[in-house]
């Protein structure tokens, strides 16, 4: 018999039914592959191009909510929005059959399946899925959703929430203000918001205002004319023109101090900036989205930010949770930074044993997802088995800042290395986890202090 050229992902966690399954389908499709774990899929996804996939509806032991595939369901067709996704579901589940359709999946089975009615489903879906491949390489590229979200990573359900987030505001010109702790994805929702947007071709101009000092703000931001100052040899424009066409991203936007908030203020309601050195308005047209680890609403009832500023920047607020709070996304995030630092480090076959995932889902990520990417390449550069073990990891004992500052230091602990790290803690302490403020207490770089607290594993 002539095999159909398609490629078959099937989805279940129960091993019988995907023996079953991989015996029947090898026979009429080239390609078959089958895992019993849906946390696998994304991986698997960008791995083999499939045309098909077929999901199981419930999988942890005893659930029949159902809730689970239609989470997977959404999962795949965020990755790949071709594929075609015919589920399986129990006798009685029509309700939900009819929910998933309205989802995005093309076509349903019930189980136990009959052979005949499977592979016919199968043949049908997969001439769907040829037909729809014809478009071209760049448009699909452009259009599809995984490509937007590529590297920002989630299925849990604040991350759906910030996707939808980011898929009601792309199309609009509304300023964006994205909270979050440090290491969730502030920068990585920006550029996908970008990348979104109808802006997508024009820069994206990404501006740390915590690295910048106060003198050279203004220049840095509006530009200068040769002479302005001193060291102003030539005519420069600033990051906000630059940013012209596209997207202004302003992290660190806590930072400012409060007369470069008016500068920045008139900037943004003039919509035009003047070069300093000069008197002449320049027209800007910028898609505005900021970002801040800072408490902007207890800052203005302090006075430290002007509300006039956050009301102006936050006309749409989205939150990313820290990583402790969106525990299933750790598994995946560690297999995608798995896949990276394999590939770079030309060590591919590296997996995850089952009791390392147990323990990076229960560790609490006080860096979040920065730190567990660093953790990651770390463990795939020093790891010598073909298997990451929890040994490969470092786990700080307790918790977050708050309770490193509390954990006091012996006398015998005073070596160089512990007093680096007690100096830390209570820098980060003193100024409320605000990388920034404590990197200049502590006279090093950001990125210089990023390093040491993933050394210390604070
Ligand atoms: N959802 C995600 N999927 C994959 N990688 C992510 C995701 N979120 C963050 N990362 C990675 O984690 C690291 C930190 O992300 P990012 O710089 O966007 O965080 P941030 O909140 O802007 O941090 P900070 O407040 O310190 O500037 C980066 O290496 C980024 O690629």
């Amino acid at each position: 018999m002539r095999k159909l050229a398609c490629k078959i992902l099937i989805v279940d966690d129960e091993e019988d039914i995907l023996l079953a399954g991989r015996l029947l389908l090898k026979q009429h499709f080239t390609t078959v592959v089958t895992t019993s774990d849906p946390y696998a899929i994304p991986a698997l996804l960008q791995e083999h191009q499939f045309d098909v996939v077929l999901l199981d509806m419930n999988y942890s032991k005893g659930a029949t909510s159902s809730k689970e595939g239609l989470h997977w369901l959404k999962q795949i067709l965020q990755l790949v929005p071709s594929v075609k996704v015919i589920l399986m579901t129990a006798y009685g589940d029509i309700e939900l059959a009819v929910r998933a359709l309205k989802e995005g999946a093309t076509d349903f089975v019930l189980k136990p399946w009959q052979n005949e009615k499977l592979v016919s489903i199968l043949k049908t879906a997969c001439e769907q899925g040829t037909q729809k491949g014809q478009r071209t390489a760049e448009a699909s590229e452009k259009n599809d959703t995984a490509y937007h979200y590529a590297d920002f990573i989630g299925v849990s359900p604040a991350m759906q929430r910030v996707y939808q987030t980011i898929d009601k505001v792309a199309g609009t010109d509304a300023n964006v203000l994205i909270l979050g702790e440090n290491g969730t994805g502030k920068e990585v929702a920006a550029r996908a918001l970008h990348r979104k947007s109808k802006r997508a071709d024009h820069a994206f101009e990404n501006v740390d205002l915590g690295a910048i000092s106060a003198t050279l703000f203004e220049s840095e931001l509006f530009g200068h004319a040769k002479g302005a100052f001193t060291d102003a040899k030539e005519d420069r424009m600033g990051r906000i023109e630059a940013a012209n066409g596209g997207t202004l991203f302003l992290d660190e936007i806590g930072n400012l101090s409060l007369a470069l908030q008016a500068k920045l203020l008139t900037v943004l309601q003039n919509r035009q900036v003047v070069r300093l050195g000069t008197n002449k308005p320049r027209p800007v047209d910028i898609r505005l989205i900021c970002a801040t680890n800072m408490p902007l609403y207890d800052m203005v009832r302090e006075g430290t930010f002007r509300q006039d500023l956050l009301y102006r920047i936050n006309t749409v607020e989205i939150y990313l949770p820290p990583l402790r709070e969106r525990r299933e996304d750790i598994k995946l995030l560690a297999q995608h930074f798995l896949k990276v630092y394999g590939r770079k480090y030309n060590r591919e076959g590296v997996k995850l044993a089952p009791e390392t995932i147990r323990r990076l889902t229960e560790y609490h990520w006080p860096g979040n997802i920065r730190e567990l990417d660093h953790a990651m390449e770390r463990a795939v550069i020093l790891c010598d088995k073909d298997e990451l073990q929890e040994e490969d990891f470092y786990f700080a004992p307790g918790g977050n800042t708050q309770k490193a500052a509390t954990t006091g230091i012996t006398d015998s602990d005073y070596t160089l290395e512990a007093l680096e790290k007690m100096m830390v803690q209570k820098a980060l302490v003193k100024h409320a986890g605000n990388i920034t403020h404590a990197a200049k207490e502590l006279g090093i770089t950001r990125t210089a202090l990023y390093r040491r607290i993933e050394k210390h594993g604070l």
